[in-house]
């Protein structure tokens, strides 16, 4: 078997287990999920602040799951925060939610919108298109204005504001996919594509499937230029543990 580490960022335990079931729901037969989230950190990821915070904890995980022997690595929130810091630390790949579902989004349509939680995160969005080079694919960006912890209250309340928020992007978009834009909303992707008849695609998903083409076909993160690994130094202090 092997086993891909899917890390939540966040250190909700709640998200965490709705992040690990979506992706154990498409893993291949030969693929073990091995669903952790940082020891210590943020509960959940709103702005920079949170994703510079997280991206440490992702960081540590990258190097536990190296440890182990992982295959590869999904980083499961839509910032992707420590990404390429991750691909530096990573042997095997390592695949962002946003630009998994980004990528997925344009094989199956021209043009995709994105839904996400609060409005002054949809900026990380913005920046991760123009990093990815998807800024021409994106035809509009939506917030439901709840907090991501929301979509963990069992209200139910997020999930129905991220269909409203669906139904009124496929009609006044012009997109011919969404993309759910926070890793807890994995859960709703297959059943929202069933219901409005367009891909909506979550990036947890996608990413399983990609960190398994990769290592399918022998890819592993480059090690030739940029994203080597980090040049040793005595790391001190809280950050003694990714000497
Ligand atoms: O930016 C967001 O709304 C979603 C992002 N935050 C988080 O804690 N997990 C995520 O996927």
């Amino acid at each position: 078997k092997q086993v891909i580490q899917v890390i939540n960022p966040n250190t909700s335990l709640a998200m965490t287990e709705t992040i690990g079931a979506a992706a154990r729901a498409v893993a291949a037969g030969n693929t073990e999920i091995l669903a952790v989230c940082p020891t210590q950190g943020v509960p959940s990821i709103e702005g920079h602040f949170d994703e510079a915070i997280a991206a440490i904890g992702v960081l540590e995980q990258i190097k536990i799951g190296r440890e182990q022997g992982v295959c590869g690595h999904v980083i499961a929130c839509f910032g992707d925060p420590g990404l390429l810091a991750a691909r530096e630390m990573a042997q095997g790949p390592v695949v962002g939610i946003a630009e998994a579902a980004m990528h997925m989004a344009t094989l199956v349509a021209t043009r995709f919108s994105i839904v996400t939680t609060l409005p002054r995160t949809l900026i990380i969005a913005r920046h991760l298109l123009q990093q990815y080079g998807f800024e021409h694919h994106c035809a509009a960006l939506h917030a439901i204005d709840l907090p991501v912890l929301a979509l963990e209250d069992g209200s139910g309340l997020a999930q129905e504001k991220v269909r409203q928020r669906c139904i009124q992007s496929i009609r006044e978009d012009g997109c011919g996919a969404i993309v759910l834009g926070c890793g807890g909303m994995a859960d709703l992707a297959q059943s929202l594509t069933r219901e409005l008849g367009v891909p909506v695609i979550d990036g947890v998903t996608a990413a399983v499937k990609m960190v398994e083409s990769l290592v399918a076909l022998g890819l592993n993160t480059s090690k030739h230029g940029d994203l080597d690994y980090p040049i040793r130094k005595n790391l001190s202090g809280q950050f003694e543990r990714l000497n």
